[in-house]
């Protein structure tokens, strides 16, 4: 049998909503105002609004639209693919672990024609260490919509060095010249 690299591994536990977890039902923040999936200051972006379930999962609604196409009419398999790692990844907001995707795996069941509402849901599996995995799904028309898009993935816990280090300068200083620009996800700080 093929052992995936998202398997949860036999050390990995289920962890606790954290307290400081947003409330189940709330609107999620932006993680970053220009973030391709959920930057309300991306003019590109999928402005996806992702809202606490309660426990440690998540929803979102992707609006597909003429911009979102691959073949003439459907959405292209990459930006869904991006829908979903974007709600996987922000699932750190439930744990409190700033986390980046390590690997991300996508299944494609159905085709998702434009102009539809895909009803997003993403849940963690499990912690391991600095590992977080979970899974989620992309469901057409209705939370309980057939599935179009499946997805595991992969995050790996990073430190405010991960982003100073490898982020672009201009970028850097427009966050320390205005720290709204992003909210903080876990006990970091940002004073670079
Ligand atoms: C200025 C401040 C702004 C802040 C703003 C907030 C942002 C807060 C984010 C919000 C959410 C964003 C939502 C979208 C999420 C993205 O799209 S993030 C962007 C895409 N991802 C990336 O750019 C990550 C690029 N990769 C990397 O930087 C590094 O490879 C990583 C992932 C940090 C890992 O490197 P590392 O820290 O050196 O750790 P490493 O020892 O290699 O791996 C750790 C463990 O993971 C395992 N692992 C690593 N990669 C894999 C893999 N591909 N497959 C299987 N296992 C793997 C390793 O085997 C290891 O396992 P153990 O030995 O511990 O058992």
């Amino acid at each position: 049998m093929t052992a995936f690299r998202t398997d949860l591994p036999p050390e990995a536990t289920y962890p606790e909503r954290h307290p400081d977890a947003p409330e189940p039902g709330a609107e999620l923040p932006p993680h970053y105002v220009s973030c391709f999936g959920c930057g309300p200051g991306q003019p590109h972006g999928l402005h996806l609004r992702i809202v606490a379930g309660e426990g440690l999962d998540l929803s979102a609604t992707f609006e597909v639209t003429a911009d979102h196409q691959g073949a003439p009419g459907l959405a292209h398999g990459g930006l869904l693919a991006s829908a979903m790692d974007e709600i996987l990844g922000q699932l750190g907001h439930i744990t409190r672990m700033s986390c980046v995707t390590a690997r991300l795996e996508t299944d494609f069941r159905r085709p998702v024609p434009v102009g539809s509402t895909l009803c997003l849901a993403a849940r963690v599996d499990g912690v391991a260490g600095r590992k977080l995995y979970a899974s989620g799904e992309g469901h057409l028309g209705a939370p309980d919509g057939p599935v179009a898009v499946r997805a595991r993935a992969l995050f790996v816990q990073v430190g405010l060095e991960h982003f100073t280090t490898h982020g672009r300068p201009d970028e850097l200083d427009a966050i320390r010249r205005d720290p709204s620009m992003i909210t903080h996800i876990g006990d970091y700080t940002l004073n670079p």
